[in-house]
């Protein structure tokens, strides 16, 4: 049985430029051309945040759906979204910008308009720290390929939401369809689960394998736009939930996403003649539409084939 690479950021002195740094910078490099995704040990989240965020994300979803509504955005797949034909045991609610204390407290006080600090604390301590975890990683990515001084820029153009998700458990004994098959739109996705397993991920040589992480580890995947700006260098893996048991499954996803008008465009550094340019240059907020007609259109919910080959392959 084949299992995601463990990679352990828990060094005090993980900074850029050391051997410490560099020796995890190779794992998560060959993690990523490999598998597109590792399982990550990150130690600045405590256990009682850990505890936390299932706590407010279950007293979140057993709020009434009229409040749960009210988690709208003008971007698709952006707020609510509730048990649908596509995926009848999943609902989620997405937070952006919840690493930011103003933007938490906004969605806090949309649901609960008497206020919930606790709430509003967990979620925009809880992103906060992860945020690290995600420049860390964002900065090893760049560094091995060389890219470093488009950093600030690539981190620039991004923001971070958090979606908080839930997985009823199948109504009967069989196993259901959870998520169905699909990459992601984000340029980087770090997820943490209750203890009910589920997430499964598709190898480059067409194996399903599951993702069960520990209560300790995250799961970190590259989406479609790292992908493409990568020029396929860093693979963006198809994964799905597998619901089986009787426990409902929370998962909580944290995503850097490029904004909605930013333009993802290959550098001319990662175009050569071994490595012929993949995608066009393309705007993140008309990729999620075409991401948004699949999930919409299709049975299955988002449709197993490549948008990002579809309508931007070369
Ligand atoms: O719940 C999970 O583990 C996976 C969720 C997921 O794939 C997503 O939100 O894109
Ligand atoms: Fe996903």
């Amino acid at each position: 049985m084949i299992k995601l690479p463990e990679i352990d950021f828990f060094h005090e002195d993980l900074k850029s430029g050391t051997l410490v740094w560099n020796q995890v910078k190779s794992q998560v490099h060959k993690a990523l051309v490999e598998y597109g995704c590792f399982e990550a040990s990150f130690d600045k989240i405590s256990i009682h945040l850990k505890k936390s965020i299932f706590e407010v994300s279950q007293e979140l979803f057993d709020l009434p759906l009229q409040t749960k509504l009210k988690n709208i955005s003008t971007r698709p797949l952006h707020g609510y979204i509730g048990p649908c034909p596509q995926i009848p045991l999943y609902e989620s609610l997405c937070i952006e910008d919840a690493n930011i204390h103003n933007k938490a407290e906004k969605f806090t006080q949309t649901l609960w308009p008497q206020g919930k600090s606790s709430f509003c604390k967990t979620i925009q301590s809880y992103s906060e720290k992860l945020s690290e975890l995600d420049q860390i990683v964002n900065r090893m990515i760049l560094e091995s390929l060389g890219m470093e001084k488009y950093m600030d820029e690539h981190m620039n153009s991004t923001n971070y939401l958090l979606r908080l998700m839930k997985y009823k458990a199948p109504q009967s004994s069989e196993t259901e369809m959870g998520m169905n098959v699909h990459t992601d739109t984000s340029n980087l996705t770090i997820l943490y689960q209750n203890q009910v397993n589920g997430l499964q991920i598709l190898t480059k040589d067409g194996q399903w394998i599951n993702a069960d992480p520990t209560p300790d580890t995250f799961i970190v995947m590259i989406g479609d736009p790292l992908h493409a700006w990568t020029n396929g260098r860093l693979h963006a893996p198809y994964h799905r939930v597998i619901m089986r048991g009787k426990e409902a499954r929370y998962s909580i996803g944290f995503f850097s996403r490029p904004k909605a008008g930013h333009i993802i465009k290959t550098p001319k550094e990662l175009v050569d003649e071994d490595h012929p340019l993949l995608f066009k240059p393309f705007v993140h907020a008309e990729y999620l539409d075409f991401c948004y007609r699949a999930f919409n259109n299709t049975k299955e919910g988002m449709g197993c084939e490549s948008i990002l080959k579809t309508y931007y392959g070369v």
